[in-house]
């Protein structure tokens, strides 16, 4: 089953539906392939010659994260589904001209873990679709709804091969990318998290800048005397730590610091996104206070700190903080 004949299925499901998602989610679909080559290319690229800024004919050549941008926005604004975009890369909310216009709003992170291209490690792209819930002209207060009223999330891991995770709020499905044919395919039906993992994910570098709490949670993962040791694996990667994180279970931490107050990770973007999949896997996403999919954001960029995976590890480390 390939993800567009999926989407289609999910589709005939309402009765209602008039097709928009399916174009949007389709729209989504054809970004993720273009990022995939682009990445594919960009670690060879290196040795002909070709860098960031230019190339040996001294001709100017994106930066991975600008081009995945321009895709994102490209296919989206020419799907005729959407009116408001929200970019990791964009100061500001992108309005699609009138013409163009749909009812939907995308929030999204192009290319998720930059720090990790140079090296060659994996990387990906994040995405959120809601509805604007108000009739008229698309303004800022539309895009600012709660995860919780995501229509659909999604991310896509450029690893060692290339699969979109996609939610739409009933369940969770993984579609491998066959470059062959040139489609995702379904090879990960109904995804679930394991309720608890042996794993724990977080920059143990700043532990000196953690709350006491999140110090005594980690440092119990650790002590042979509390269980047997949890594992560290760290990728840097946001994806690539909750992709791993539903397959395998445990827990992924991105806690607030003394310098960050709000931790680092992005609420509309990154961390709702992610929260809606890992709850339609079975597992849980806190700031530590309260489900990420209840904040309500105030400014596109804001950031919470967050506490995602497997249920029972979630509850564990939430025991620590309240
Ligand atoms: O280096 P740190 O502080 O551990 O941060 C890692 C986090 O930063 C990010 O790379 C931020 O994402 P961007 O690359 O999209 O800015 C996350 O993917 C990752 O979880
Ligand atoms: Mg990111
Ligand atoms: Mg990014």
């Amino acid at each position: 089953m390939t993800l567009t004949r999926f989407v289609l299925q999910e589709q005939k499901k309402f009765a209602s539906a008039t097709g928009d998602l399916s174009q949007l989610l389709n729209s989504i679909q054809t970004a993720v392939k273009a990022v995939s080559s682009a990445v594919r290319k960009a670690g060879i690229a290196k040795l002909h010659g070709i860098s960031g800024d230019t190339n040996v004919q001294g001709e100017e050549v994106k930066k991975l994260d600008v081009l995945s941008n321009e895709l994102f926005i490209n296919m989206l604004s020419s799907s005729f589904t959407t009116c408001l975009l929200v970019s990791e890369e964009n100061e500001t909310v992108v309005e699609i001209e009138t013409e163009k216009q749909g009812k939907y709003i995308v929030c999204f992170d192009p290319l998720d873990g930059s720090s990790n291209i140079d090296c060659l490690v994996s990387i990906g792209s994040i995405f959120g679709i809601y509805r604007k819930q108000t009739e008229g002209v698309p303004t800022l207060q539309d895009a600012l709804q709660p995860g919780r009223q995501q229509v659909a999330a999604g991310y896509a891991l450029y690893g060692s091969a290339t699969m979109l995770v996609l939610t739409m709020g009933n369940g969770v499905n993984g579609f491998m990318y066959d470059p062959a044919i040139g489609e995702f395919i379904l090879t990960e039906p109904n995804m679930r998290i394991p309720d608890r993992g042996n794993i724990y994910s977080i920059n143990e570098g700043y532990a000196h800048q953690w709350d006491q709490s999140v110090f005594n949670y980690v440092q119990d993962k650790k002590d042979p005397a509390k269980g047997k040791p949890y594992g560290a694996r760290y990728v840097g990667s946001m994806v690539a730590d909750v992709h791993r994180t539903i397959k395998y279970g445990g827990i992924f931490i991105y806690p607030a610091t003394a310098s960050a107050k709000s931790g680092k990770l992005r609420l509309m973007y990154e961390c709702n996104p992610m929260a809606l999949i890992i709850e339609q896997a079975g597992g849980r996403a806190s700031t530590g206070k309260v489900d990420i999919l209840d904040v309500i954001p105030t400014k596109i960029h804001e950031r919470a700190p967050i506490y995602l995976g497997s249920k029972l590890d979630v509850q564990e480390a939430l025991s620590y903080i309240q």
